[in-house]
């Protein structure tokens, strides 16, 4: 008897389905939109009063059409990684901008979320636009997601699952997106229409710490900071900084500064943003940039010393140089004109503007910035440029290590250890070679090149740059001299002893 009864229920229940669904089905095909709007909304309304169920709806576009909302875009790299396990019907999308393909939900897939014990509905649905007044539809459907949970949770959901999506979803699209490394030395000032500050390619620089020749505990130490660094924008806000940090590399050519600043890039999964500053033409042009380049990025100054003349010292040289037989002041005559002849093309970038770019009020839009210099004279720049709180870590990178040419003979030949190893250590000790001709002495010239090859192509040029070192030594030695380094040292020391000044007078080469 009750069987008979459910069955009749169901059925009953199912037919007053079936009209309600033709009775709608109908309306939505023949009622004016004014009228479907109309009888949406009360029914919405008749429904709701029923209703425990609260729905929080995310339109894909805010405004115009233009404006892809960013809540939209966290919603849908959020739900990806649960509709990849979960959903039935997937759609495959590729975000412009993104190197990673997403699987999303389709259109009216449910998916069901769980937060802090609370069960939470996710469904994809689309909107037909508003027509035109000749009744055309000349825009496609617009989609939303519609966000479904209890009302007891309420406050649970707008203060802490929302934001927990947002994150999750901004992280998700971060990790997801095709990096960028950013130039503004290839733009033309004077082309129309106007090309934008930064011209960008994708940044695919390979490197990574477990490729950098350095020891260890030295490389451990500086991949804490930067994590650290990534991680701690509470902490910057608490104490009233601006979230953004500086790194100043400095040692010889070939030591692998370029290298570690990919490498900082990839660990962090930030754009970089090359900054060319004999390209900037002055200060105010280097604010618009600095305004245009967004959070997450590592900005490089390489061979800041050879960017920058504080002293002037640099010019001397230049013009002494090129007027070997001719008297100064003719020839300051002359560079004079020529400047003024090119006025244009003459950077006005001054020390102070540059000091500003780094740290004034506005370094602090954006959040989330790195800026690296790199130098092969760290002793050849201004104290004020390089002061803690500027560039807060100072890193040198040096000669080949014993320890630094292991982690270079794992990665290029693939060994931990060889009979030959002590021969280098020994060597490596004796006399300094640029981990960049410790990589090139490995590199394997043909498929068929063997360790022991390498290894030996090594020990050979390392034994030609003791023999060369001691050369110069016994030139100098000959000549009364000091060793040419310390030599180089004193002059640039002497050099720079004059005194610098912040001045706006200081402009670059
Ligand atoms: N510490 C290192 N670890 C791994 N590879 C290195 C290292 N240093 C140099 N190399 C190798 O040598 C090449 C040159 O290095 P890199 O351009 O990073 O040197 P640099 O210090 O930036 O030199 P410069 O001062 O001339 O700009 C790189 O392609 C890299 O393969
Ligand atoms: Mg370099």
């Amino acid at each position: 008897m009750a069987a008979i009864t459910m069955a009749e229920m169901w059925t009953t229940v199912g037919s007053t389905m079936a009209s309600f669904m033709f009775v709608w089905t109908i309306i939505r095909q023949y009622c004016p939109y004014e009228v479907r709007q109309h009888l949406e909304k009360s029914m919405h309304r008749l429904m709701s009063f029923f209703n425990p169920y609260i729905h929080v709806s995310i339109d894909e576009f805010m405004g115009t059409r233009l404006n892809r909302s960013e809540a939209y875009a966290a919603v849908e790299a959020y739900l990806s990684t649960n509709s990849e396990k979960n959903a039935k019907r997937l759609k495959l999308e590729m975000e412009k901008d993104s190197k990673k393909i997403v699987l999303t939900m389709d259109e009216y897939q449910k998916l069901t979320d769980e937060f802090q014990g609370a069960e939470i509905s996710w469904v994809l649905h689309t909107k037909s636009p508003k027509p035109m007044r000749n009744g055309n539809n000349s825009q496609p459907e617009t989609r939303y997601y519609n966000l479904t949970f209890h009302k007891r949770y309420r406050e649970m959901i707008a203060e802490s699952y929302l934001e927990h999506v947002m994150k999750k979803g901004k992280e998700i699209r971060v990790k997801n997106r095709q990096r960028k490394l950013y130039t503004n030395g290839a733009r033309d000032k004077y082309a129309w229409p106007r090309q934008p500050m930064w011209s960008d390619v994708p940044f695919e620089h390979p490197a990574r710490f477990e490729s950098v020749a350095m020891e260890a505990e030295k490389k451990q130490e500086i991949i804490e900071d930067l994590l650290t660094f990534s991680q701690s924008k509470d902490f910057y806000a608490r104490i009233g900084r601006a979230w953004k940090r500086g790194y100043l590399l400095y040692g010889p050519p070939g030591t692998g500064k370029s290298t570690m600043i990919a490498a900082m890039a990839n660990l962090l999964n930030y754009d970089v943003y090359d900054l060319e500053l004999t390209a900037v033409e002055n200060n105010t042009e280097l604010k618009k940039l600095l305004i245009e380049i967004t959070g997450k990025s590592i900005i490089v100054i390489e061979d800041i010393d050879c960017s920058l003349d504080l002293t002037g010292h640099r010019k001397k040289k230049k013009t002494e140089k090129e007027t070997e037989d001719k008297n100064e002041e003719e020839e300051e005559k002359k560079q004079t004109d020529l400047k003024n002849r090119e006025g244009e093309r003459f950077s006005k970038v001054t020390l102070s503007g540059l000091l500003n770019f780094i740290d004034g009020l506005w370094s602090a839009c954006g959040g989330e910035r790195i800026i690296v210099f790199t130098t092969n004279h760290v002793e050849k720049l201004d104290p004020a440029l390089i002061r803690r709180g500027r560039m807060d870590k100072h890193i040198e990178l040096s000669y080949c290590s014993f320890e630094g040419f292991k982690v270079l003979a794992k990665n290029y030949l693939l060994v931990e250890a060889h009979p030959l190893f002590d021969m280098i250590q020994q060597l490596m000790g004796e006399t300094e070679i640029t981990p960049a001709d410790v990589a090139e002495a490995l590199m394997r010239k043909s498929p068929r090149e063997d360790v022991e090859k390498s290894l030996s192509k090594l020990i050979q040029a390392l034994e030609e740059a003791k023999k060369e070192a001691a050369a110069k030594k016994a030139e100098e030695e000959s000549r009364g001299k000091a060793p040419a380094k310390d030599d180089s040292l004193l002059q640039d020391k002497k050099e720079t002893e004059e005194p610098q000044s912040l001045d706006d007078g200081a402009v670059l080469l």
